[in-house]
């Protein structure tokens, strides 16, 4: 049999399968989506298998053979592996980069090439047909018979020729090795003896002598469970010699047994039962569960506003799910992802529930991800990359706050765990329920498209199979929404007030300080930045590797560069007119927090910004002190405006609601909507009523005014009309292409041969341009142009934009223009990023 190989080499030109022979040691193990190790242009490489087949496509005898099988139980199923290459294909990239990020990073490792002696060339020295005395030959054999092949050539270049050759005769064998052999944790364990008679026996006859070793077997007889050796050793005052002293005598066992690290361990989730549903629960309900028991694939847009109960219904729904014996997958955004949210999963499914996101370290998810392989957990619940759970039988996928940026990854490959969410529904039968009380416009669409008659780009993922709508409008109990408040922040300048409070949000604290409630605080700080100006001349500091101006860090007293970490000292004075009226300007978090110390002497703050969460458990941390009523003000940037539910919560202040406003992307006015709505929600969430001050200066901007309303028709309504006016997402779809290259005359002139390459192609393949036809199938070629940030890391940037609707194939006719672009080695000569359905055009 042949196996099919993608090798791990991520470039266009090693992107199809290989050839290689299977052993017949192998055969039968060997199988899709097994991980292997394989000869490939003079080393041993990792890759996956992609197909198994009867022949090979080239002759036989030329084939290689398999190298090794580097897993027990393949990392990646079938479909997993057909997944991979639908992701390869819609966000252009190589099938090895889709496939590679569906395993945890325990698994990924760099694969190394190591030679061994084999075990016949060890014993038997002539074999190798080397001198004994050769160099490296003595050492190895120091090395204990292996070392790294590429270390070996460094140390012994001249050698090169006889490590070959003795490779070829199998006297030295080659194989690769891979960290994460290490990835699973051993521990020594001690057993009880199997024949707990005779030791009995044994130890009414042993010398007094050995006391702690009959100490041990004694402990062992009487609890009979495994204990690790360093514990017992511990708890009878010895050292684990004394009781390996008593493994000799066969008085017990010691075991190398794995240890699974649970990150949630020791933790107790108090099991919860299932609420009783509210009217509106109950009919979104009855839909999802027949749907579910119907297993075919459905796509539900779940439209429920701050506070409607939409959690319990995907509880309710995962419990039918399980109870048709399938499994399900709740994603969260990354921010979301805290203890209270984990805990509503755990108090209702307890030990089935895997939990992955980037905060455990590598070796927890490598656990929590095995516990879904082999079968031990029915529900993962987890960010973006958790849909790719490895479970056999999915029924139920769930999207939570579906209209969240962070679903699409940032860096190769760039997929959107939406469209995958569907894709891979398709393939298992399952339902997908994107929830929201801000649906992003493109899911919107999608489930109103067949009623409402509107037209879209009709590719997105909720429109392939047309989802439905299911609304919750109105909150759990009757409770109603906070009332919003929009303070005009130009009247508080006429006023004289030049804080950054204004006087009503003042009062506001003072309020819910005397009465012991709590308030949120929310300063959106993208697109802001605490930059340093010169005021005498207006010079900023701006990166010396990117067209980017330095953030200052007050805390370091240092001024660093967001993309490459640049970092320098803050200066005294000018470095340009040698003034010293230099300083930095901006309202970041911190300012905020003096500003609120100097105000409201006494007042207990929580900071919760990028600065103040990157110590692993921070995030939990805060939010359970706030929890606890700890502090009187929760303060921070968006990750403060998800998912939290806190009782005593009453007040909701947004410090500067035009931030992210005035963004150059076309989701600017819909970010910000969906910023405020979400943030409002957080108010008011139980028995004690909640009120929302948004501080603005475009208090008559759509978006400001229909979140104020919690109007999402009308701001849907006035957003659709502006991005059919201009062209935009949902009524296109687009792809962004970077070029880059420290060069900037190359970067120019490969960005301008790329633009008509496409242009040709798009011609001979009867596409028109968005100005020539009716506008239902068209594809327009944008730019190059330079890039937002036109300088990073050294490397200039310029950009293509292709925008398209209809089926075009407009990923293909990028791939055929790049390949047209490409040298003799396959590659193209600037460095071509593409972002298909791109969140941010930066
Ligand atoms: N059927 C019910 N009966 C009583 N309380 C309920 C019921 N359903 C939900 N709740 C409670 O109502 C509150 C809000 O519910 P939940 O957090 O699920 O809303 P949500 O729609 O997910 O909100 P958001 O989108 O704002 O996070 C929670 O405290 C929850 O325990
Ligand atoms: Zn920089």
């Amino acid at each position: 049999m042949i196996a099919r190989v993608i090798v791990d080499v991520p470039s266009r030109a090693t992107d199809r399968p290989f050839d290689y022979a299977i052993p017949d040691a192998m055969a039968g193990w060997v199988e899709v989506g097994s991980r292997v190790g394989v000869p490939f242009g003079g080393r041993v490489l990792q890759g996956f298998v992609v197909g198994i087949a009867p022949f090979a496509e080239v002759d036989a005898r030329k084939l290689k053979p398999v190298a090794e099988l580097l897993d027990h139980l393949p990392p990646l199923s079938p479909d997993l592996v057909e997944l991979g290459q639908w992701i390869a294909e819609k966000y252009c990239c190589p099938l090895t980069t889709a496939l590679q990020a569906m395993i945890p990073s325990a698994l990924k490792g760099k694969a190394d090439s190591v030679v061994r002696l084999s075990e016949d060339a060890a014993a038997e020295p002539d074999g190798l047909f080397v001198a004994e005395e050769e160099p490296w030959l003595r050492y190895l054999r120091q090395q204990g018979g292996e070392a790294r092949l590429a270390l070996l050539q460094e140390r012994f270049p001249e050698a090169a020729a006889s490590v070959k050759a003795a490779i070829g005769r199998g006297t030295l064998e080659e194989r690769v090795s891979i960290r994460d052999r290490l990835a699973v944790r051993k521990v020594l364990t001690v057993y009880p003896s199997e024949d707990a008679d005779a030791v009995r026996a044994e130890l009414a006859n042993a010398s007094a002598r050995a006391a702690k070793q009959r100490e041990a077997a004694q402990y062992m007889l009487e609890h009979a469970e495994p204990i690790p050796l360093a514990a017992l050793a511990q708890a009878l005052a010895t050292t684990t010699g004394t009781i390996r002293g008593a493994e000799a005598k066969g008085w017990l066992a010691i075991r190398e047994t794995e240890q699974r690290r649970d990150p949630y361990a020791g933790r107790g989730f108090g099991k919860t039962a299932p609420l009783r549903l509210t009217e509106g629960q109950q009919a979104v309900y009855d839909e999802l569960a027949k749907a579910v028991d119907d297993a075919s694939p459905r796509v539900f847009l779940l439209h429920g506003v701050t506070g409607s109960g939409k959690t319990e219904v995907y509880l309710q729904a995962i419990e039918r799910c399980l109870k048709d014996d399938r499994q399900a997958i709740v994603l969260v955004p990354e921010i979301a992802l805290t203890p209270q949210m984990v805990e509503r999963f755990k108090g209702r499914f307890g030990d089935a529930v895997a939990v992955l996101h980037s905060r455990l370290s590598s070796g927890e998810r490598y656990d929590e991800w095995r516990k879904i392989r082999e079968g031990r957990a029915e529900v993962a619940v987890g960010a973006r990359s958790a849909v790719f759970a490895p479970f056999k039988r999915i029924g139920l996928i769930i999207i939570d706050e579906e209209h969240e940026s962070s679903y699409k990854q940032e860096e190769s490959p760039k997929y959107h765990a939406r469209d995958v969410a569907v894709r891979r529904a398709n393939q298992h039968g399952a339902v997908v329920v994107l929830g929201s009380a801000t649906p992003s416009l493109e899911s919107f669409v999608a489930a109103t498209a067949s009623r409402g008659g509107l037209e879209t780009a009709g590719e997105g993922a909720a429109a392939k199979r047309g989802a439905s709508l299911l609304p919750m409008p109105d909150r759990v109990a009757g409770r109603p929404l906070p009332k919003v408040h929009v303070v005009d922040m130009r009247d508080e300048l006429k006023d004289g007030n030049r804080s950054m409070f204004s006087r009503q949000l003042h009062e506001g604290l003072l309020r819910r300080l005397e009465r012991g409630e709590q308030s949120v605080l929310l300063l959106n700080r993208r697109g802001y930045s605490t930059f340093v100006m010169c005021r005498s001349c207006g010079y900023t500091a701006q990166c010396p590797h990117c067209d980017i101006s330095l953030t200052y860090h007050q805390k370091s007293r240092a001024l660093r560069c967001h993309y490459c970490g640049h970092a320098e000292q803050e200066p005294k004075a000018c470095p340009s007119c040698e003034s010293e009226h230099i300083r930095f300007f901006g309202t970041g978090t911190q300012r905020v927090e003096e500003e609120l110390a100097k105000l409201f002497p006494g007042i207990r703050v929580i900071r919760m910004d990028v600065d103040t969460t990157t110590e692993k458990g921070s995030h939990e941390k805060w939010l359970t002190q706030f929890g606890n009523r700890e502090a009187d003000v929760l303060l921070g940037t968006q990750m403060v405006a998800k998912g939290l539910d806190f009782p005593y919560v009453t007040l909701v202040g947004v410090i500067a609601a035009d931030t992210s406003l005035h963004l150059p992307d076309f989701r600017a006015a819909e970010k910000t909507f969906q910023l405020l709505t979400q943030v409002a929600g957080r108010a008011g969430r139980h028995e004690l009523p909640g009120e929302v001050i948004v501080q603005t200066y475009n208090p008559e901007h759509y978006a400001i005014v229909s979140a104020r309303h919690h109007d999402y028709a009308s701001f849907v309504r006035e957003e659709l009309k502006h991005r059919r006016f201009m062209a935009y997402p949902p009524f296109c779809r687009l792809i962004l292409v970077t070029l880059s290259h420290e060069q900037l005359a190359l970067v120019i002139g490969e960005g301008e041969k790329l633009a008509g390459a496409l242009r040709d192609l798009a011609r001979a393949a009867g596409i028109r341009g968005s100005d020539e036809g009716d506008g239902s199938r068209f594809m327009d070629v944008l730019g190059p142009v330079a890039s937002p940030i036109p300088r990073m890391k050294d490397r200039y940037r310029f950009q293509c934009m292709l925008k398209y609707r209809g089926n075009v194939g407009a990923a293909d006719l990028l791939q055929q223009a790049i390949a047209q672009l490409a040298g003799t080695n396959g590659q193209p000569p600037v460095t071509m990023s593409v972002d298909v359905d791109p969140q941010m055009i930066l």
